[in-house]
């Protein structure tokens, strides 16, 4: 897995190495070095242009431009001020020192001149606006970053792609589009979320000094990317020593008259990802279009209200199924009312692991006054609890205001802030969003996110449901719960990709989602299993 720092904690990984020997300036050359062997390695990039911002990202761009005129590259570097001018003493030194080694300077440019220079770049470094970035972004570097995302240079970007925060994966009106970021230090969560996924290309981590991988992991990262390897513990079972209840059966308890679709959806996925025996619990006047579109899957009817929403009668039947259960997902369609918070409060009661989504989270916010943070006596239990909260939710069941919940950032705290106050090792906390999280006590963990594809109505549905059956078919075994829901959501993405294959990225529904949930986690566990391709090809 790969650490990911918030931006602050990246300065003091920056301070640790200072006291450890490591001066700023040090940094700098190193990390103006990793962005010129990136160029080299790109091949044949005999015109290479730097357009250098005023601190320290510029400064990185200065040492990169010299390291590059050393291996015979003809370098120009763009700079809004005469190098003489720059205002921080380092970025001033290695600009000063570029130009003593003969690199070409152009100083504030005209919108004409810079596009006539990029023309002749094979490969532009970006290296306007890093880590210091805030607000949107000024002359002259708006101008800049219209002429380089018209060019058909090659863009490296140095840090961040200037315009993007690398806190919030947001993008400034103008940000660059690169082809690599050559990140410094380590990952940062901006560049893995949102704009970020866009306009980052390939991210290269350049480490800069051998004591980083122990500094960075004493500033306790804010989260890890896995690598598919990551994922082994996680893998399903594939013994045939099985009978349809021991592959894991599971309860879904969702759906109302207004919304029958979700539940279905949810316990369709749920049988598509492995479980042997999946169950759907629904009201009444939902049970009949849910058993016409399941023929494999008993579909059990539960009290309903004249609004065709569950009543608190249904919990004893609810409880009962459940008992029966090896998981259970409640909430897809099920709607808020008294009755359907009865029965979400019912099923944290119990002893049986459980997904909460949809509305058996907004439930659960209210259950909890808009502030589970405050009630962790209510999902305190000692079976597993995985929540599946979207950005909306999230920031419902954490008392922010709509829209609180904006990024992968928010989503981690926010996460955090629920895992925290319930302090137990059985809760996940699954925050969706362009990136996904799952964050448990121990750490947060970040599976690949798929294709935007996925952003489409039942998607999360879907998603909860292939959870459920995961959890259904580990209930036994010992496996770090953040990871295995990152493993399901790495399979969701995977069908997601398939699914954009088949359908066109435009027009997968979640039910095309559904339909390739199985090859999907074929595929998943043989590049899981053998990175490298089956044993002996
Ligand atoms: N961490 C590390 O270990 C290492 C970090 N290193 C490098 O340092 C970088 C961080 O450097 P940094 O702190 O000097 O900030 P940086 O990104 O150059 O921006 C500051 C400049 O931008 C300006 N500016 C800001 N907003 C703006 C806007 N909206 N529109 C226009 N201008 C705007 C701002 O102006 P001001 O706001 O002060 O007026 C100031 O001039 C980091 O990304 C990495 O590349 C490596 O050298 C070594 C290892
Ligand atoms: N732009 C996107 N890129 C990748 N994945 C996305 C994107 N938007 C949404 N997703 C994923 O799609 C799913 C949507 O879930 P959710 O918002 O609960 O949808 P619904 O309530 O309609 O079922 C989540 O797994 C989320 O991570
Ligand atoms: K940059």
């Amino acid at each position: 897995m790969q650490p990911v720092l918030n931006i602050d904690d990246v300065k003091r990984v920056e301070v640790a190495l200072t006291r450890e020997g490591v001066s700023v300036s040090e940094l700098m050359h190193r990390a103006g070095l990793a962005a010129a062997q990136e160029v080299l390695e790109l091949g044949e990039m005999d015109n290479v242009v730097v357009l250098a911002g005023m601190g320290n990202n510029g400064g990185d761009g200065w040492v990169a431009a010299e390291a590059l005129r050393a291996q015979g590259a003809n370098v120009t570097v763009v700079s809004p001020v005469e190098p003489d001018a720059l205002p921080g003493d380092l970025p001033r030194q290695v600009a000063q020192s570029a130009v003593r080694a003969g690199a070409s300077v152009l100083v504030g440019p005209s919108r004409d001149e810079l596009d006539d220079l990029l023309a002749t770049a094979d490969v532009a470094l970006d290296c306007m606006l890093g880590t210091g970035f805030h607000g949107e972004v000024r002359a002259p570097f708006d101008i800049w970053i219209e002429c380089l995302n018209a060019s058909t240079a090659r863009v490296v970007s140095v840090d961040v792609p200037s315009g993007l925060s690398a806190q919030t994966g947001l993008a400034a009106e103008a940000c660059v589009v690169a082809d690599m970021t050559v990140t410094m230090l380590a990952l940062k969560p901006g560049l893995l979320t949102d704009d970020g996924r866009d306009v980052c290309g390939a991210i290269v981590v350049a480490p800069l000094a051998e004591q980083t991988d122990r500094l960075v992991v004493d500033e306790d990262p804010v989260a890890w990317r896995t690598d598919l390897a990551d994922y082994l513990e996680a893998l399903l079972p594939r013994t045939s020593a099985v009978d349809k209840f021991s592959r894991g059966s599971v309860l879904v308890v969702g759906g109302s008259r207004r919304y029958p679709g979700a539940a279905i959806m949810a316990a369709l996925a749920a049988a598509r990802m492995g479980a042997g025996y999946v169950t759907l619990a629904t009201p009444a006047s939902a049970a009949a279009v849910a058993q016409a579109h399941l023929l494999e899957i008993p579909v059990v009817p539960l009290p309903e209200d004249a609004d065709g929403t569950l009543t608190a009668d249904a919990r004893d039947v609810v409880c009962k199924l459940a008992e029966r259960s090896s998981a259970v997902l409640v909430g897809p369609g099920l709607r808020v009312s008294g009755g359907t918070c009865a029965v979400v409060s019912a099923l944290l009661g119990m002893d049986v692991p459980l997904v909460v989504d949809a509305d058996g989270l907004n439930c659960l916010a209210r259950l909890t006054n808009g502030a589970l943070p405050q009630y962790p006596e209510i999902i305190r239990r000692s079976a597993p609890l995985v929540i599946t909260p979207h950005r909306g939710e999230l920031a419902r069941l954490v008392g922010r205001p709509a829209g609180g919940v904006s990024s992968l950032s928010d989503q981690l705290d926010a996460a955090r802030d629920i895992v925290w106050a319930d302090g137990g090792s059985e809760l996940v906390v699954v925050g969706k969003g362009t990136a996904t999280c799952c964050v448990s006590v121990e750490r947060a963990v970040l599976p690949k996110p798929g294709p935007a594809a996925l952003a489409t109505a039942g998607s999360g549905d879907v998603l909860a449901g292939m959870m459920a059956s995961a959890i259904a078919q580990r209930s036994e075994a010992d496996v770090d719960p953040a990871l295995l829901a990152a493993y399901v959501c790495e399979v969701h993405a995977y069908a997601g990709t398939l699914a954009a294959e088949r359908r066109g990225s435009r027009a997968v529904m979640a039910s095309d989602i559904i339909d390739v949930v199985g090859v999907a986690s074929d595929a998943v566990d043989a590049h899981v299993a053998y990175p490298d391709g089956p044993a002996g090809e």
